[in-house]
C-alpha cells in the first residue's frame, strides 16, 4: 500500500471535533460534497505542502501561511533534493528534528530499531511514526555505543532525501563531547572518570563540579591515577568494524541491527579520575549534561572481584523473548553493564528483563517497587525464572522485616522505595537494615515503574543507596509535571524503547478494543452538576446513575462471557457505593495485605468471582494475567500514564478465540461534563502509541435491560443523589497514593494547557495521529463491525447517500 493511501486512511479516523479549522462535516453537505463515508470528516490536508519534497527547487525553508492551506505555519521543505530511489528508503527527516517514518517499508524493522536507538517517538500510529532527533536522544545513541559518524551515515542512507544540514549540525555538535567522560563506583566511592585529562580540567573549571569533589588540596583538586583499579576501563571507542558493517548492510538493503552495536570495547590503561562526594553525585550528573559532557555510567561487573559472586541463572526453561533481549543487548551490548532505562509496554515482562540482567550481572541486587503487592510479584518471579535459592532473596516492607539472623539482607533484597526514602522515625531493627542496606555497594539496583523516581521522596533514594548499575523500568516514561528529563541524570539515558503495537501483532500483547462509552447525566444530578463545587461535580460525575447503570449492564456482559473484570475508581465513596450494590470485593489503601491476596487469588481461581473493584492502588504492578475487561468510572484528572498502566493489566496475552479482539478497555463518560474532557487528555499517550478509541453513544441491549438494573427507579435516584451531596469533603476525596504525579491537578490543567488544547493549531502527524489532545476515533471500518455485538453505532447519514448505502 502507498504512502499516499496510508495516510488517507488516517486522515480519516481522526475525530471530528478535534478539527474547528478544518471545514465541518455539515458545510460539506451544504457543498454537496459529501460521499459514502458520511460519518468521517475528511482531512483537507495540503499534501504537496507536506510533502513537498520536489527534485530540484533550491529555496529557502519557506513557511507557507495559513490563507494557502487552511493550516497555519506550514513549513516547505522542498529544498531538499528527493533521491532517485526515494521509495526503497523509509525516512523522512526534517530540519526541525522531526522523523517521518513508514512503516509500510520493507527496512522498516531496521529502520525503526535504529530510530529508537538515536531519536524518541513521539507519535506510533499504525502506518507513519513520528520522531524527534534530540540532544538527550543523542547521549543515549552515544551510550549505547553509536557514534557521531555512524548516525549521520545511517540516517543519511535510510533518508528519502539528502540529511538537511541542520540534523547534521546537530548531531555533531550534541555528539562530540558525549562519552568522553564517565562516572564509576570504585569501593563505594564515587569517580569521575576520563582518558583525557584536558576533559577533567573543563569538568573542573566549572564551579558547581569542582564544589563537589571530594578532596581539595590548597584549593587544588587532586586528580588520581586510577589505572591501577582493579578491571577495564571500557569507554565507548569506535569500532571500525561497526561502520563497515552498516555500509556493507544498507548496500545489501539487508540492514541488521545487530551491525550497530558495539561490537566490545577496547580497554585504556591511563585512565585519570576525580572522586566526588556521594551526597552530591546527582548535582554532578546534572551538572555534567549541562556543559555538554553527560556522563556515562558502565559496570565491568566480570572484572569486580570486589564484591561476590551470586549464583544465580535462569533456568533452562526460561525462554527470553526477542523484544526482551534486544532491550538487554543494549545493556550489555560492550560486555559491560550500562545505567539506564528499558521502556517496554505494560505486560512485556518487565520484570523478566530485571531478573535476567541481575543473572547476568550476578552481584548483589537490589529491587526497589512501589507497593508491597509487587514485592510479592517480583519475588514470585525470581524464583520463577531464576535458579536462585529462595533462602538467598529477602524481602524488606512494612509488614514483613528481613529476619537478623539469616545474616546479611540477600543476595537479592527487594523492597519499596517507601521503605528506603522514608525519613521518619524507625523501630530498632529497620533502621539497622536500612543502614546495612545503605552502606552495602550493590552491584545492580532495579526500578521498576522509574517514572515515578523523579518524585522528590523518590530521588532520595539514589542519594543514599550506592550501585555500580542502575536499571530503571518502565512502561510509560511520561509525567505531567515535566519532571521526566530528571531521568537522564538520576538513572542514565534510555536504552530501549519497544513499540506496543509491534507486539500486540506478534501476540505477545492482548489486542484490546479501548472504547470511551458515554452516559448522559440524569436531569436531576446536572441541575446540580451545575451549580456545585469542583469536588462535587467531580463526585456527581462519577454516581450518575446512567453511569452505573451502564456499570452493571457491561459487568453482566462481561461476566455472561465468562470474562474476568476490573473495575477501577480513584474515588472511595465512588468505589464502596458501587461495589457494596453490586455485591463485589472491593480494594483500596486500608484494604490489609491478606486481604489483597486473598480477594486477587479467588478472582483468578473461582470462576464465580468475575469482578473485582480496586482504587488506584491497583493502577499499578498487579499481575492478574485472567483479567481481560477493564471499567474504569473514575480516574485521576487527565493522567496519561495512570490510563496506560490501567490499560495494561489486560495486556497479558490472551488466548485468541477467533475473535479480533481478545480484552476491552472501557472509560466510561458523563456527557457535557468536565470528565469528557480529561478523557481525552488521558488518551493521549495510548493514541500516540497507536490505539484508537472508539466512542459507544448506546450500548445495545441496554435499553430492554433497563428496569432491570440498578438505580432504575426515580425514587432511587433521588436518594442517591441526596447521599453525594451529603458526602462530606473527606469522603470525596481522591485517596493518596504515594506515587502519583502531578498529573491530573485541575489549576495545573486549566491553568497551563487550557481547554484550547483541545482546539487544532499544529500540523505534526503527532497531532494529526490525535495526540496532544485530540482522539482518534474508529467510525464504521470494516474491524470495528465485528468488535462486539453490544456495540450499537448511530451513525447518522446523509439523506443523499441512505439510499445507496441501504443498497450496499
Ligand atoms: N519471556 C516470557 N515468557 C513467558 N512469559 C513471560 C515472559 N515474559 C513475561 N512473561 C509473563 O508476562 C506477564 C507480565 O509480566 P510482568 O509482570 O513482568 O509485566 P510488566 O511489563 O512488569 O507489566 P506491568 O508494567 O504492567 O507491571 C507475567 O505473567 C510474566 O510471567
Amino acid at each position: 500500500m502507498n504512502g499516499e493511501t496510508q495516510c488517507h486512511k488516517v486522515r480519516k479516523r481522526v475525530r471530528k471535533t478535534a478539527f474547528k479549522d478544518v471545514e465541518t462535516k455539515s458545510q460539506r453537505v451544504e457543498d454537496g460534497q459529501e460521499n459514502d463515508e458520511a460519518d468521517t470528516v475528511s482531512m483537507p490536508l495540503p499534501k504537496q505542502a507536506l510533502y513537498n519534497f520536489t527534485e530540484g527547487g533550491e529555496q529557502n525553508n519557506k513557511v507557507i501561511s495559513k490563507e494557502h492551506t487552511g493550516i497555519p505555519n506550514l513549513e516547505d521543505f522542498a529544498y531538499l533534493k528527493l533521491k532517485v530511489d526515494h521509495e526503497r528508503r523509509p525516512l523522512w527527516v526534517c530540519p526541525s528534528g522531526k522523523i517521518f517514518l513508514e512503516t509500510f517499508s520493507p527496512l522498516y524493522k531496521q529502520a525503526y530499531d535504529f530510530l529508537v536507538a538515536v531519536s524518541e517517538p513521539a507519535s506510533r500510529p499504525e502506518f507513519i511514526h513520528e520522531y524527534t532527533i534530540t540532544p538527550y536522544s543523542l547521549y543515549a545513541a552515544v551510550s549505547v555505543g553509536l557514534e557521531t559518524e555512524t548516525i549521520i551515515r545511517v540516517l543519511e542512507r535510510l533518508c528519502k532525501t539528502n540529511l538537511p544540514k541542520e540534523i547534521v549540525e546537530l548531531i555533531t555538535s550534541s555528539t562530540k563531547t558525549y562519552g568522553k567522560a564517565k562516572l564509576v563506583l570504585h569501593r563505594n566511592i564515587y569517580y569521575i572518570q576520563s582518558h583525557s585529562s584536558a576533559v577533567l580540567d573543563t569538568l573542573l573549571r566549572d564551579p558547581l563540579v569542582a564544589e563537589c569533589c571530594a578532596r581539595t588540596n590548597a584549593g587544588l583538586l587532586e586528580q588520581k591515577n586510577l589505572a591501577l583499579m582493579e578491571g577495564k576501563n571500557g569507554l565507548v571507542q569506535r569500532d571500525d568494524d561497526m561502520v563497515h558493517n552498516i555500509a556493507r548492510a544498507l548496500e545489501e538493503d539487508e540492514l541488521d541491527y545487530s551491525c550497530f552495536e558495539q561490537k566490545g570495547s577496547k580497554a585504556s590503561s591511563e585512565v585519570l579520575g576525580i572522586e566526588i562526594i556521594a551526597e552530591r553525585v546527582e548535582h554532578v550528573k546534572r551538572r555534567c549534561i549541562e556543559l555538554d559532557y553527560p556522563l556515562l555510567e558502565e559496570y565491568d561487573f566480570r572484572n569486580d572481584i570486589r564484591n561476590p559472586n551470586i549464583e544465580m541463572d535462569l533456568k533452562a526453561t526460561t525462554q527470553v523473548r526477542p523484544y526482551q533481549e534486544k532491550s538487554l543487548s543494549k545493556m550489555f551490548g560492550n560486555g559491560l553493564a550500562r545505567s539506564g532505562v528499558i521502556v517496554l509496554p505494560c505486560g512485556a515482562g518487565k520484570t523478566l528483563v530485571g531478573v535476567v540482567a541481575a543473572c547476568t550481572i550476578k552481584k548483589p541486587t537490589l529491587v526497589l517497587c512501589t507497593s508491597a503487592v509487587s514485592v510479592e510479584q517480583w519475588r514470585h518471579q525470581f524464583l520463577l525464572w531464576s535458579t536462585i535459592d529462595e533462602k538467598n532473596i529477602s524481602r524488606f516492607t512494612a509488614d514483613i522485616k528481613v529476619k537478623k539472623d539469616s545474616g546479611w539482607l540477600g543476595s537479592v533484597t527487594i523492597t519499596t522505595y517507601t521503605m528506603v526514602a522514608f525519613g521518619g522515625k524507625r523501630a530498632r531493627e529497620s533502621q539497622e537494615i536500612l543502614e546495612e542496606m545503605r552502606s552495602r555497594e550493590w552491584g545492580l539496583i532495579l526500578l521498576d515503574e522509574v517514572h515515578v523516581v523523579p518524585a522528590n521522596m523518590f530521588r532520595k533514594v539514589l542519594g543514599v543507596i550506592k550501585a555500580h548499575c542502575k536499571l530503571g523500568l518502565t512502561a510509560t516514561l511520561v509525567r505531567e509535571d515535566e519532571r521526566i528529563e530528571d531521568i537522564n541524570f538520576l538513572i542514565g539515558p534510555k536504552l530501549y524503547e519497544a513499540n506496543w503495537l509491534d507486539l500486540q501483532q506478534s501476540g505477545y500483547l492482548a489486542t484490546v478494543q479501548c472504547a470511551e462509552v458515554w452516559c448522559p447525566m440524569t436531569a436531576e444530578f446536572y441541575r446540580e452538576y451545575l451549580v456545585q463545587n469542583a469536588a462535587k461535580r467531580k463526585l456527581l460525575y462519577t454516581m450518575n446513575p446512567n453511569k452505573f447503570q451502564t456499570t452493571e449492564f457491561l459487568i453482566r456482559f462481561h461476566e455472561n462471557r465468562g470474562d474476568k473484570i476490573i473495575v477501577f475508581s480513584d474515588n472511595i465513596f465512588a468505589l464502596r457505593t458501587y461495589a457494596r450494590r453490586l455485591s463485589r470485593p472491593f480494594i483500596y489503601g486500608p484494604t490489609s495485605q491478606a486481604e489483597r491476596m486473598r480477594i486477587f487469588y479467588q478472582f483468578q481461581n473461582n470462576p464465580a468471582l468475575g469482578t473485582i473493584f480496586i482504587s488506584k492502588v491497583g493502577d499499578t504492578s498487579i499481575d492478574l494475567p485472567e483479567a481481560n475487561v477493564i471499567i474504569q468510572i473514575s480516574s485521576h484528572y487527565g493522567s496519561r500514564r495512570q490510563e496506560a498502566q490501567r490499560l495494561g493489566r489486560i495486556l497479558r496475552p490472551k488466548p485468541r478465540s477467533g475473535q479480533h479482539f481478545n480484552a476491552y478497555f472501557y472509560s466510561l463518560v458523563s456527557t457535557d461534563t468536565q470528565e469528557m474532557y480529561y478523557s481525552s487528555k488521558r488518551q493521549q499517550f495510548l493514541v500516540e502509541q497507536g490505539y484508537s478509541f472508539q466512542v459507544i453513544t448506546h450500548l445495545e441491549g441496554m435499553q430492554e435491560e433497563r428496569q432491570n438494573l440498578a438505580y432504575y427507579r426515580k425514587e432511587e435516584q433521588l436518594s442517591l443523589l441526596a447521599a453525594v451531596l451529603a458526602a462530606d469533603e473527606k469522603e470525596m476525596e481522591e485517596e493518596f497514593v504515594e506515587d502519583s504525579d502531578a498529573s491530573g491537578d485541575v489549576s495545573r490543567i486549566l491553568s497551563k494547557d487550557g481547554w484550547q488544547l483541545m482546539k487544532r493549531t499544529n500540523r505534526s502527524l503527532r497531532k494529526l495521529s490525535g495526540a496532544d489532545g485530540l482522539v482518534y476515533q474508529e467510525y464504521d471500518t470494516a474491524k470495528a463491525k465485528n468488535v462486539s455485538s453490544i456495540f450499537e453505532r448511530k451513525v447518522i447519514h446523509h439523506p443523499l447517500f441512505r439510499k445507496r448505502l441501504a443498497k450496499k
